[in-house]
């Protein structure tokens, strides 16, 4: 068969993507990207892709990482959106299934180096890169894709301040301009626009979706508000390190970034957005023995005359009708393993001992509404579909 019946073929069948001959490689039949033997079984794979029904494209960059192999099980019953283009660094030329064993019953492309990707089969990207790498890369990329971008590459407008906390100078200034926060459920319409999305960083979704809402109501002080967070080790990428190896996160915890991690400015950003006026804020996180969650709890200062069943209401009103963020019964404290796998946020508020001042705690699971669960969310505005496809997930338990 040669490239034009080839084409012809797919024509017929009149789904995506089309067959493509792979660069370099002699006459190989892809469908789905996954290498197949004969035009026998290009029809079955074509027949299946036919069969799902699904329109959108979709470029995974990072694959071979956390939040990477996470997109791809979340899209695993997405109605929608099939991965045409996975890419990987170290791990590139490899398949999903050989890097991750759990994703191993999925048809999917094998991984390729940046270098190496064809991004004409593409509709929309998620980039789970290391911040950093992700500027390039991004700046790199032919015009047309939605992106949603899981680094904290895209999330400061102010590029002095990505530098002062990145330590290195902002290599796509031009592109930060356009760039919208996403944090769903804050900025929705402004998502459902947008081509280029900073998807917010774990710590910070876990602390502004119960802060914003009391903010904007000026409910709460916006001095001394004091925020203790933890964090699943899934947090730092999946990159060998020796902080993070078993024998030094098991059996304990410990404190670390204490007054200078870089997810401050970023929490303070939108804090300030919401208020009008510059919010500092005390942001201790930690790192637990657990794969992954993460809690924050957050000590605030009600407004005078406010009591703690104002601040309930206000964030039970918030949030009425959000199918993921759920403010608990009034006394039931949220736990992270009844967020686990799910991209819900849980949260409550409770009364201090001392008069006049609330705790707050909210839990996410750091891979899903803390990177690409809510990376989903807002690729699902983007492309107009509803904001829950895919994602509907119960929480894992025990
Ligand atoms: N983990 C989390 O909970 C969260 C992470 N994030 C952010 O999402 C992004 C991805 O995080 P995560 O998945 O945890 O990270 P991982 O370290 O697990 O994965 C990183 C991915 O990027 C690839 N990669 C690394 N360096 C390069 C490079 N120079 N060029 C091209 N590809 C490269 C890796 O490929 P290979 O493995 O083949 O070398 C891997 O696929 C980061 O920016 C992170 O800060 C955001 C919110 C939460
Ligand atoms: C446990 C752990 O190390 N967590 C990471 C934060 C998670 C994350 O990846 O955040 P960004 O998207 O902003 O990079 C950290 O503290 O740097």
């Amino acid at each position: 068969m040669s490239c034009l019946e080839l084409q012809a073929f797919s024509v017929d069948f009149g789904c995506f993507p089309k067959f493509r001959v792979k660069k370099g490689s002699g006459m190989r039949f892809f469908v789905k990207g996954s290498a197949v033997s004969s035009p026998q079984s290009v029809q079955d794979a074509s027949l299946r892709m036919q069969r799902s029904k699904k329109t959108v494209r979709v470029g995974v960059l990072g694959a071979s990482g956390y939040t990477g192999s996470e997109i791809v099980r979340l899209l695993a019953n997405h109605p929608h959106f099939g991965i045409t283009l996975m890419t990987a660094d170290r791990k590139a030329g490899q398949s999903i299934g050989s890097v991750f064993p759990h994703l191993i019953t999925q048809d999917l492309p094998d991984m390729v180096a940046i270098k190496d990707a064809d991004f004409s089969d593409v509709d929309a990207v998620f980039c789970c890169l290391p911040h950093g790498t992700t500027q390039e890369v991004i700046k790199g990329l032919p015009k047309g894709p939605k992106i949603v971008d899981l680094s904290a590459d895209f999330r400061l407008r102010n590029v002095d301040e990505y530098e002062k906390w990145y330590g290195q100078p902002h290599r796509a200034a031009e592109l930060q301009k356009e760039a919208i926060y996403g944090l769903t459920e804050v900025s929705r319409d402004e998502i459902k626009n947008a081509w280029l999305v900073a998807n917010p960083g774990c710590y910070p979704t876990s602390i502004q979706l119960p802060l914003v809402p009391l903010i904007k109501e000026r409910l709460i002080s916006l001095e001394n508000i004091i925020i203790d967070a933890k964090s699943g080790v899934s947090g730092a990428g999946r990159g060998a390190k020796e902080a993070n190896l078993y024998t030094e996160v098991s059996e304990g915890i410990h404190a670390y970034g204490i007054t200078n991690h870089r997810h401050v400015p970023e929490i303070e950003q939108g804090l300030s957005d919401t208020s009008q006026c510059k919010v500092t804020v005390s942001f201790t996180p930690h790192l637990m023995p657990m794969s992954r969650g993460m809690q924050s709890t957050i000590y605030v200062e009600m407004a005078q005359g406010v009591t703690i069943d104002d601040l309930y209401k206000q964030l039970a009103s918030a949030y009425e009708g959000e199918e993921f963020v759920k403010v608990l019964e009034k006394g039931a404290v949220p736990h992270t393993r009844n967020v686990r796998g799910s991209n819900y946020c849980f949260m409550n508020v409770f009364p201090d001992r001392i008069p006049g001042r609330a705790i707050i705690i909210s839990v996410i699971d750091n891979l899903v509404k803390g990177a690409s669960g809510q990376a989903l969310q807002n690729l699902n505005l983007m492309m107009g579909f509803p904001e829950n496809a895919g994602l509907q997930y119960q929480p894992l338990f025990p």
